[in-house]
């Protein structure tokens, strides 16, 4: 068996199809979102993100509101820029670039974002309200893998899910999101305390894979014909001298998987178009619509 492509790209530009019609019913009542994005210092990849984020946000209509800092930017600094996001009305969304430069308190900096324009969906409120299932901005990377799995018509309800990482943008949210009653999964959170791996991912109808560890998911453990999708990115430098990005999942567990959203093309896309979903979800709801 050879794995049918979960292809988060095609899936991404069918959700901004959507997403564009949903910017012009607002615009045709006068409101336009913007996303805003805070960058800090001189990351290349980053940069690359974030200029990624504004070009989405221009293929459907929204405003973007870039604010980078150089790397040399205070707390104090970064902290303002927060409050001006917070403040401007042209703001309907945003998000700070992560990781911050070291030696900035970013935790302090998350939970100064205003929850009503928290574009990632990782202000400890939005979080605290998904484990109360209040409704409110969803964590991207979860999100996207959900609406990833629901357009190819995986079956999620009762599935057996497991997941690798238990990090705040990825593995953590993702066991809460699947186990709503919208969902109704059962989860297994591994993490590098887990005593046997395969086990638990031998068992699963659906694999998550979110360690950052280049190639950890071997073919040896995924049960045949399961759904696995890649969402670790690791920089990896080839002899050559080459770098390349590689993900967490081995390239043959495509001849056992039934399904399989690679890295690149399958949840990173996912993630982007849910970020404009968040926004245009945040402006509607700050349209009282
Ligand atoms: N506040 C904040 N929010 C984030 O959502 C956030 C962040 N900080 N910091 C960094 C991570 C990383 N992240 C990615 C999103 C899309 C791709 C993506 O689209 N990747 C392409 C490949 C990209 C490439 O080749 O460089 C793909 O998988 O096809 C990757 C990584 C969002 N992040």
């Amino acid at each position: 068996m050879t794995a049918t492509i979960l292809d988060g790209k095609a899936t991404a530009t069918a959700i901004k199809d959507e997403l564009r019609l949903r910017v012009k019913a607002l615009s045709d009542r006068g409101i336009v979102p913007g996303l805003g994005t805070i960058l800090v210092g001189d990351d290349p990849g980053s940069h690359a993100y974030v200029a990624g984020k504004h070009r989405d946000c221009a293929e459907v209509g929204i405003a973007s509101i870039r604010r980078d800092l150089p790397a040399t930017a205070t707390q104090a600094d970064v902290e303002d820029a927060v409050a001006a996001l917070n403040a401007d009305p042209a703001c309907t969304g945003y998000i700070v670039q992560l990781p911050l430069p070291a030696g900035l308190d970013e935790r302090r900096i998350l939970e100064l974002i205003d929850p009503a324009k928290d574009a990632d969906g990782l202000h400890p409120t939005n979080l605290g309200r998904l484990v109360l299932n209040i409704p409110a901005p969803l964590p991207c990377t979860p999100h996207g893998i959900v609406e990833l799995l629901r357009r190819f018509d995986i079956p999620i309800a009762g599935a057996e899910v497991t997941a690798i990482g238990r990090g705040p943008t990825a593995g953590r949210p993702l066991g809460l999101i699947f186990t709503r009653k919208s969902e109704n999964a059962t989860v297994t959170l591994c993490h590098t305390g887990t005593r046997d791996l395969a086990a638990h991912t031998r068992n699963a109808d659906i694999v998550i894979v979110a360690a950052g560890s280049a190639g950890l998911l071997t073919r040896d453990m995924v049960k045949p014909g399961a759904a696995v999708l890649d969402v670790g990115v690791t920089r990896v430098t080839a002899e050559d001298g080459r770098s390349r990005l590689v993900g967490d999942v081995a390239p043959e567990v495509a001849e056992v998987a039934g399904y399989l959203a690679p890295m690149p093309g399958g949840v990173g896309p996912m993630t982007r178009a849910m970020l404009l979903s968040n926004v245009v979800e945040l402006a509607e709801r700050q349209a009282g619509s």
